[in-house]
């Protein structure tokens, strides 16, 4: 099992110095409106990402008219123990640390536990542009597959210089010979993401209707569907299957993408069409069930990274109660089982469900 035996955090956002003991189980964190609930999670989400969800600026996470900060946990992973730490100077380099041993990169420090956050932004999932969508996709399989990230990297890189190919050409004719091998080498990136989005949406669909089914009190059906390229027969090919099928499709947009300067072809444009009891939820979902499908993706992702890493990830669950009716309510307190949690919310009044688990009140960056 994989769970936070402790945190402690050191001019954090609001907290001055805090030290705090979790369960393994359900730990629910409650308190006024801006006392310190989301930045406790995302000091979780930092030792986990070695980045915060809410800023790309470190600096901000230092507490106002200080230097440094820090954030360390003890870790239970298997049957081993880690330490975790992460200081923040706005003078210095941060210095990210397992064991006391420094990690020189984020990507040597990141995914020694594994979290899995779900923020009222995450909403967007199910109700904002496809690129949202394509972001949960990304995030996770960049996680748990090195050459679909690699395949990411590879493929911005490329659209990018594609991009500024197709917006030069009508003064440079010349830089047009170029395309066919930009053509090429972005069809072969991008059979490699349609391929590994396929088989993530596939498991994904299956399980997040799962569990909207459970969470809805079997009332609800979801359905997730993966849409690419369209002329791609089965996304779910091996890549070099896919990858005429990208190049012909390339080929009719050919004059477009010109006329156009915009690239018009490819898995840049993929997306996740959501229906809630047969009808797109982005339409037709209510708050609650907005709520609930984004929730259900969450936790299916949760259940993916369990069936990738053979343990569950800690859940980070920021202010999820709200909206939802007392049914739900209960589901997300008594019916996450297998790893650790950690829910936001602002009254205790609904912890009269929960079952089992603890109860931290945080008041101006305290936690009791
Ligand atoms: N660098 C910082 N130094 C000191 N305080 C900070 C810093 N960054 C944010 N804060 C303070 O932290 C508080 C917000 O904390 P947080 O976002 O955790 O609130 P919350 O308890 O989740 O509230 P809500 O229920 O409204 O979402 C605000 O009062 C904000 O001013």
């Amino acid at each position: 099992m994989m769970y936070l035996k402790s945190l402690k955090l050191e001019h954090f956002r609001n907290y001055r110095e805090c030290g705090v003991s979790f369960c393994p189980g359900i730990n629910v964190v409650y308190g006024d409106n801006a006392q310190g609930k989301t930045n406790l999670l995302e000091a979780i989400f930092y030792l986990s990402n070695a980045k915060s969800f809410r800023t790309h600026s470190d600096r901000e996470l230092i507490q106002f008219g200080q230097e440094d900060a820090g954030i360390a946990t003890e870790l239970f992973l298997g049957d081993r123990e880690y330490n975790i730490s992460v200081r923040l100077s706005s003078a210095a380099r941060r210095r990210l640390c397992v064991n006391g041993i420094p990690r020189r990169t984020a990507a040597e420090f990141a995914g020694t536990f594994r979290t899995v956050l779900f923020s009222p932004e995450d909403l967007y999932l199910v109700k904002e542009g496809a690129a949202v969508r394509r972001k949960f996709m990304d995030f996770f399989l960049c996680q748990i597959r090195p050459r679909y990230a690699r395949a990411l990297a590879e493929y911005t890189r490329l659209y990018e210089h594609k991009i500024r190919i197709l917006k030069d050409c009508g003064e440079k004719p010349s830089l047009l010979s170029t395309l066919e091998d930009f053509n090429l080498r972005l069809a072969q990136a991008g059979a490699v993401l349609i391929h590994y989005r396929a088989l993530f949406s596939s498991l994904l669909s299956q399980t997040a209707a799962g569990i909207h089914s459970d969470f809805s009190g079997g009332t609800e059906v979801l359905s997730i569907r993966y849409k690419t390229v369209k002329t791609v027969p089965d996304p779910a090919a091996q890549p070099k299957e896919i990858l005429p099928f990208l190049l012909e499709h390339q080929k009719g947009l050919y004059r477009a993408e010109i006329e156009t300067r915009s690239c018009l072809s490819g898995p840049h444009k993929d997306d996740l069409e959501i229906d809630i009891n047969g009808k797109p939820a982005k339409s037709f979902a209510s708050q609650g069930q907005t709520r609930t499908a984004a929730l259900s993706m969450k936790l299916a992702e949760r259940e993916l990274h369990c069936g990738d890493g053979g343990e569950y990830p800690v859940l980070l669950l920021d202010d999820v109660l709200s909206e939802l009716d007392p049914r739900r309510q209960e589901f997300v307190l008594n019916r996450i089982t297998g790893g650790q949690v950690f829910v936001t919310c602002c009254e205790d009044e609904r912890l009269g469900r929960l079952l089992d688990g603890a109860v931290y009140h945080v008041e101006t960056g305290t936690v009791k």
